[in-house]
């Protein structure tokens, strides 16, 4: 029998024109995605300093396909503030015929309430979340819940995370797309999932979004020219 073919969810993110000047159109990452779209790979990784826009486009793509803004899976209505942005209502999908509809957001600001929702409502053999650390639960949550096909999105999720549980992510995230029914787009400021085997990996900044090889990265080279000499950069 043939092999199934791979049916990871987006083909494509499309954008329409910018609705105005103001935020979000004035970030020049959300301008360039609305006006030459995205065709994300399996695994997305979007870099870049602070107000850079990551953020917000991982956002607008989370809301565009049907989660809160605030996280949680597709379907989720739990909102408690009202500032995203306009930007979903100009971006649309090519989806691969056959994939999963079903997502999840992960933003790190949000991960407590899904814990205490997890204890109340255990749902298989899930660890005991509250007895782990913050870390820790993490990489535990991220490796019992996220297994079903469908497009993860997750902004900061190494926010918690040591060196070696970093590690455990990256090597969750390569498992993850592996088997071609997972996708994910993942904002960082970490080089090392940064580094995920087989990411395509974004640079945002003043000039846009760009297709950028890791040691080509300005986060790379801070991290190394810091651990190379700190006293450089902390010294009077
Ligand atoms: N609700 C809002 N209203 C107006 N401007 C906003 C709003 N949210 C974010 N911004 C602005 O949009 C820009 C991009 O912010 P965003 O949070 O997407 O950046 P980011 O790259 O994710 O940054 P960080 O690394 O700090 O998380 C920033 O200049 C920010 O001030």
């Amino acid at each position: 029998m043939a092999k199934k073919a791979a049916t990871r969810p987006l083909r494509a993110i499309r954008g329409e024109p910018a609705a105005g000047d103001g935020w979000p159109w004035s970030i020049p990452a959300v301008r360039q995605l609305l006006a030459d779209g995205l065709e994300p790979g399996a695994l997305t990784i979007l870099v870049g300093e602070n107000g850079s826009g990551k953020s917000t486009l991982v956002e607008g793509i989370a809301v565009a396909y049907g989660m809160s803004p605030e996280g949680g899976s597709i379907g989720a209505r739990h909102r408690t503030r009202a500032t995203e942005s306009p930007l979903p209502e100009r971006l649309s999908f090519v989806r691969n015929p056959g994939s999963a509809r079903w997502g999840y957001f992960l933003r790190a600001e949000t991960m407590h309430g899904l814990y205490s929702y997890l204890e109340a409502n255990p749902g298989g053999p899930d660890p005991v979340f509250h007895e782990l650390s913050h870390g820790e639960s993490i990489v535990a949550m991220l490796a019992a819940r996220f297994s079903s096909p469908g497009l993860y999105l997750m902004d900061e999720p190494e926010s918690a995370l040591s060196f070696t549980n970093t590690l455990a992510l990256v090597h969750l995230l390569e498992q993850m797309v592996a088997d071609g029914t997972r996708q994910a787009i993942v904002a960082t400021h970490s080089p090392i999932l940064a580094a995920t085997p087989g990411a395509q990996v974004w640079e945002l900044g003043s000039w846009g979004m760009r297709r950028t090889d890791w040691t080509e990265l300005a986060l790379v080279g801070q991290w190394r020219r810091f651990l190379a000499d700190p006293e450089r950069f902390l010294g009077d």
